[in-house]
C-alpha cells in the first residue's frame, strides 16, 4: 500500500478503525461489505474514494454520517465516538436534494430555518450563499424552473449554509455534462478552499478525483472490500479542474492510481460475469 505523508493530528476529523459492515441476506446469510477499514481524513482535507461498482463506498460514506453503525469497529468525528447521525456533516448526492415545491431561497434557507433561525436571518444568509454558487437573480425560482448544473449549486448552497465541517458527496455531479460538471467541480474547489471543511467524495471517476483532491483512496473489490491504496495528490492549488489534466504530475499520478484500481476493477467484472 502507498502511504502517504499526510499530517497526522490527534483528533482527525474523520476516523474509521477497524472498520466493518455486515449486512443479511434474506436467507439469513450474513454479507459482509466492508472490513478492516482504517482510515483518517485531517481537517480541511479533500479526500476521494475510488473503486469498483458495488465495493461499499456508499456504505463507508453512510458510517460517517451515521445512517449506518458499524459492524465492527469504530467510527470517530474529531475524537468523538460517533453515536446516531452525524450532526457535523451534510450531504450532496447524486440525486436532487431540493424540494421541488419550494423556492430556491426556501430550499436554501431551510437548514437553517429548521435550527431555528427566524425567517430575515435566514433569508438574508442564504441570499449570501446563492450569491455565492453564483444563482443570485434565481431566489424565487422552483427547482423545475432551473438546469441540472443550477440545481447542484442550490444543492451545495442547501449544504454550505449549515457550515457543516464534514461534507459528505456521493457522486454528486456525476449526471451533469462535461462542461457543467468542470464548472461545478471549479465551484465546488473555490468554495471549499475558503471553508474549512473535510471533504469525502465518492466518485467513478479517477480523473475527477485527482483533479480536485489531496488524497485518493483507493477500494478492493467487495465483497469484504478494504483500503487498497492511499495516494497523496500534491498538485498545486488553485486548480483549474479543466486545464490541471494536461499536467505532467497528473498523468503520473493518473497512471500509478489506475494501475491499482484497475486490478480491482478486473476482479469485480469477473466476479460479476461468473454470479
Ligand atoms: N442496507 C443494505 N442492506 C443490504 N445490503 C446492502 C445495504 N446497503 C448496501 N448493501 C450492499 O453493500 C454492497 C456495497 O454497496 P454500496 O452501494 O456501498 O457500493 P458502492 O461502491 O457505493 O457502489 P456503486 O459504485 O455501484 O455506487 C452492495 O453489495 C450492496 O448490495
Amino acid at each position: 500500500m502507498n502511504q502517504p505523508s499526510t499530517r497526522l493530528s490527534e483528533s482527525p476529523m474523520i476516523d474509521l478503525q477497524g472498520v466493518a459492515k455486515q449486512f443479511l441476506k434474506p436467507s439469513g446469510e450474513v454479507h459482509t461489505v466492508l472490513q478492516n477499514i482504517n482510515l483518517r481524513v485531517e481537517k480541511g482535507e479533500f479526500c476521494s474514494i475510488v473503486g469498483p461498482t458495488g465495493c461499499g463506498k456508499s456504505t463507508t460514506l453512510s458510517l460517517i454520517a451515521g445512517f449506518e453503525k458499524p459492524s465492527y469497529g469504530k467510527v470517530r468525528i474529531q475524537g468523538e465516538t460517533l453515536e446516531g447521525i452525524n450532526h457535523q456533516a451534510a450531504c450532496v448526492f447524486q440525486t436532487e436534494n431540493a424540494f421541488p415545491w419550494k423556492t430556491v431561497i426556501d430550499n436554501v434557507s431551510l437548514g437553517l430555518r429548521l435550527k431555528g433561525m427566524i425567517k430575515g436571518e435566514a433569508y438574508q444568509e442564504a441570499r449570501r450563499w446563492i450569491e455565492k454558487v453564483g444563482l443570485k437573480g434565481f431566489e424565487g425560482h422552483y427547482p423545475h424552473q432551473l438546469s441540472g448544473g443550477m440545481r447542484k449549486r442550490v444543492a451545495l448552497a442547501q449544504c454550505l449554509i449549515t457550515q457543516p465541517q464534514i461534507l459528505l458527496m456521493d457522486e454528486s455531479f456525476s449526471a451533469l455534462d462535461v462542461h457543467t460538471r468542470h464548472l461545478m467541480e471549479n465551484e465546488l474547489l473555490k468554495i471549499w478552499e475558503e471553508t474549512s471543511a473535510s471533504v469525502f467524495f465518492i466518485t467513478h471517476d479517477l480523473e475527477e478525483a485527482i483533479a480536485l483532491s489531496d488524497r485518493v483512496i483507493v477500494m478492493t473489490a467487495g465483497p469484504g472490500a478494504t483500503i487498497k491504496g492511499d495516494y497523496k495528490i500534491d498538485l498545486e492549488r488553485p486548480r483549474n479542474v479543466a486545464e490541471i489534466r494536461f499536467d505532467r504530475q497528473f498523468a503520473q499520478l493518473h497512471e500509478q492510481i489506475w494501475n491499482d484500481l484497475r486490478d480491482e476493477v478486473m476482479v469485480s467484472y469477473a466476479s460479476a460475469n461468473h454470479a
